[in-house]
């Protein structure tokens, strides 16, 4: 099998994970957790949101995560802006990335953002050249790109005309979302093929959320078309609060044993990172989302190597 000799991980559980969590976590601990990522090796995370703290209230403590970070040279953190006043209030917090993020499905566009496509795009313009005229890279997150909860199967052709009008406005990199993890692997491919139509493969990503056990699988998929990059969240943290009943993105640390297993460098220490997994897990007081976090862990605690 052709694979990719190394896969850039990027870490989204701190945004994409705790957004979605009934209880509101103490912004310290958020901090800590961003502290534990980068030390088990995470160069690229994703922070917190800058949206309405009435539509997500989980992520109402943008500045002060962001100003509790402790930076480590090399480290990527980038942060979710919906329009100009989430740009503007981000850029005091010296993100080094934004994400811009729309959906292959008009359904879902309404539902998460409160806009049509076309809105979305006309929202996203202005918001993209200023951060890239700040020098802030952007990246464009395509949610639904092969199901939607509201209007079923997405067609591919959806997926390429939300990725040339991504393009069309200067987003840098885009992301292939399985926001609801209704994907199977020939689907994700399709999704993808329609996005190589407008970037190149170095310019796309993964983020393929497990709620039919499909993410590993839908990684391989990628894999094998040449995608190196992909969204994880440790110990499978997360879902989007609308898109309810989808589960959280594939769990970094399965992501990472799966890479390793097959020779695939992520620069990822696996070990630190189910330790990572475990101190937010306990923190929610619930046991790690991850199969393999959770196997390691009963293995040492059986005392076995
Ligand atoms: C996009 C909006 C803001 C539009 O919401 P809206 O109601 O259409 O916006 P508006 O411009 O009419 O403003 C309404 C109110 O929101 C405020 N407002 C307006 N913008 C902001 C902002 N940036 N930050 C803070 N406040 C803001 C604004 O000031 C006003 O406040 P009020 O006068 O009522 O007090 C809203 O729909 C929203 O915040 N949605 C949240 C969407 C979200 O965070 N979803 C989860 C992340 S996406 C995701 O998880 C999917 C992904 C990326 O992981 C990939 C995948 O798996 O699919």
């Amino acid at each position: 099998m052709n694979l990719p000799p190394k896969v850039h991980l990027v870490e989204v559980g701190p945004r994409d994970g705790l957004q979605n969590e009934a209880q509101a976590l103490p912004a310290a601990v958020k901090i800590e957790l961003v502290q534990r990522l980068q030390a088990a090796g995470l160069r690229h995370i994703e922070v917190t949101s800058y949206v309405s703290p009435k539509w997500v209230p989980q992520m109402a403590d943008n500045h002060a995560v962001m100003a509790g970070l402790v930076r480590q040279s090399g480290v990527r953190y980038a942060v979710l802006v919906p329009n100009l006043k989430g740009l503007e209030a981000a850029l005091p917090d010296r993100p080094d990335e934004i994400v811009v993020f729309g959906s292959a499905s008009e359904a879902f566009s309404q539902k998460n953002i409160n806009c049509s496509v076309a809105e979305s795009i006309e929202r996203f313009a202005p918001v993209v050249q200023a951060a890239r005229a700040a020098g802030i890279f952007v990246r464009g997150a395509m949610s639904c790109t092969v199901g939607c909860p509201y209007e079923g199967e997405v067609a591919p052709q959806q997926v390429g005309q939300l990725a040339r009008l991504m393009k069309s406005i200067g987003v840098q990199h885009v992301g292939v979302a399985d926001t609801t993890g209704v994907g199977t692997p020939l689907k994700v491919q399709r999704a993808f093929e329609a996005t190589l139509q407008h970037y190149a493969l170095h310019e796309v990503s993964g983020h393929f959320h497990d709620t039919y056990g499909q993410a590993l699988a839908n990684t391989l998929a990628a894999l094998q078309l040449g995608v190196a990059q992909f969204d994880a969240s440790v110990a499978g943290l997360g879902g989007c609060p609308y898109a309810r009943g989808a589960s959280g993105n594939v769990a970094t640390e399965d992501l990472v044993y799966l890479l390793h297993g097959m020779g695939v460098h992520t620069g990822v220490d696996l070990e630190a990172l189910v330790e990572a997994g475990a101190y937010i897990s306990a923190a929610l007081g619930r046991p790690s989302g991850s199969r393999v976090a959770r196997a390691l862990l009963a293995r040492r605690a059986a005392g076995s190597a």
